[in-house]
């Protein structure tokens, strides 16, 4: 399958969503270190304001200069009486991507995608999945494979726990076996994983800590909801120096070891082989990839 262009390393540390109908959000989104926004007509948008936040979010996409952050829209569901109007609409417009909710299938996918392409969207629009129902879950990889448009799957940490009838807790025992499904599923696919929302907007600590869990998963970076979470988020996806000093060793050990003929190599006693050169250098090759934004 040939890749679309977005999956190149693109820093995804935040993902900021806000309601397209609050013009407030929409005023400041442009101005805060996030790396991608995705402007929502779904969840956050109230029935009475969904054609105004339509129109508001494809006024955004034409209009403001978004600088290095990525633009998505979110669209209502396959299914609800907006989710067409809301396709055609984003077609003219091209976001970066289109955020497609409460994916349950391949098809799900495949039908945005045909919507899309009737409508004329260029092809650099992609689609990201949100996978947040059980259906969506267990189908997960046939989603994650089913259109080279599809480059990401957002877990929706709040619709899983709805869901499934799980109890948030911190450490997030009750949604973990989900979360891992949906990360094996990006992963096995080549696509972007992005880690679901943090409610509480006042506790930074309990934020901190699930980023770093979804960090250590191997998520490649994490939705937010609020600015005051960005930079919580953003540090904990940027590789400190500490990091960046072990991978310039292991970079380092490695190519002494190939200049000699050897493909393993020790840094600091640990074993270093061709996949943990390729880590290391997926880890300078981010913080450089993230260095004009800090
Ligand atoms: C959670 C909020 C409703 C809180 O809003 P508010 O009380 O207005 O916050 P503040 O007064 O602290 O806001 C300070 C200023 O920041 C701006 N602001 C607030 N939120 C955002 C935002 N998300 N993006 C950009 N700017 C934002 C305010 O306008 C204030 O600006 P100013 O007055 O000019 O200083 C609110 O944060 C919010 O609506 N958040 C987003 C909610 C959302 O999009 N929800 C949908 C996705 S969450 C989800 O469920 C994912 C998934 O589907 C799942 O199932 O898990
Ligand atoms: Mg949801």
């Amino acid at each position: 399958m040939a890749r679309h262009p977005s999956l190149r390393l693109r820093p995804r540390r935040s993902v900021l969503y806000l309601p397209a109908s609050n013009a407030r959000a929409l005023a400041k989104a442009p101005t805060l270190p996030v790396d991608a926004v995705v402007l929502d007509l779904e969840d956050a948008v109230a029935p009475e304001h969904k054609a105004a936040a339509r129109e508001s979010a494809c006024e955004a996409v034409r209009s403001v200069d978004f600088g290095h952050r990525e633009v998505a829209v979110r669209v209502n569901a396959p299914g609800t009486p907006w989710h067409a109007d809301d396709v055609a609409a984003l077609a003219a417009v091209g976001p970066d991507a289109v955020v497609v909710p409460k994916v349950g299938s391949a098809d799900d996918v495949r039908g945005v995608v045909a919507s899309l392409e009737a409508a004329g969207a260029p092809d650099r629009t992609a689609v990201w999945a949100m996978v947040e129902t059980p259906a969506g879950v267990l189908h997960a990889e046939a989603v994650a494979t089913a259109h080279e448009r599809l480059t990401a799957l957002v877990v929706g940490t709040n619709d899983l726990a709805h869901e499934l009838g799980a109890r948030p807790a911190p450490g997030r025992a009750s949604l973990l076996t989900a979360v891992s499904l949906v990360l094996l599923a990006a992963r096995a696919a080549g696509v972007v994983a992005l880690d679901g929302v943090f409610n509480d907007v006042h506790d930074l600590e309990g934020l901190a800590a699930e980023a770093r869990q979804g960090r250590d998963l191997g998520f490649d970076g994490k939705t937010v909801i609020h600015p005051g979470q960005v930079e919580v988020v953003n540090a904990v996806f940027t590789p400190d120096e500490a990091e960046l000093e072990d991978a310039r060793g292991v970079s380092a050990a490695f190519a002494a070891a190939r200049a000699e003929g050897r493909a393993v190599a020790t840094y600091r006693g640990r074993l270093v082989e061709q996949l943990h050169a390729d880590d290391a250098a997926r880890t300078l090759a981010l913080a450089e990839a993230v260095r004009p934004r800090s």
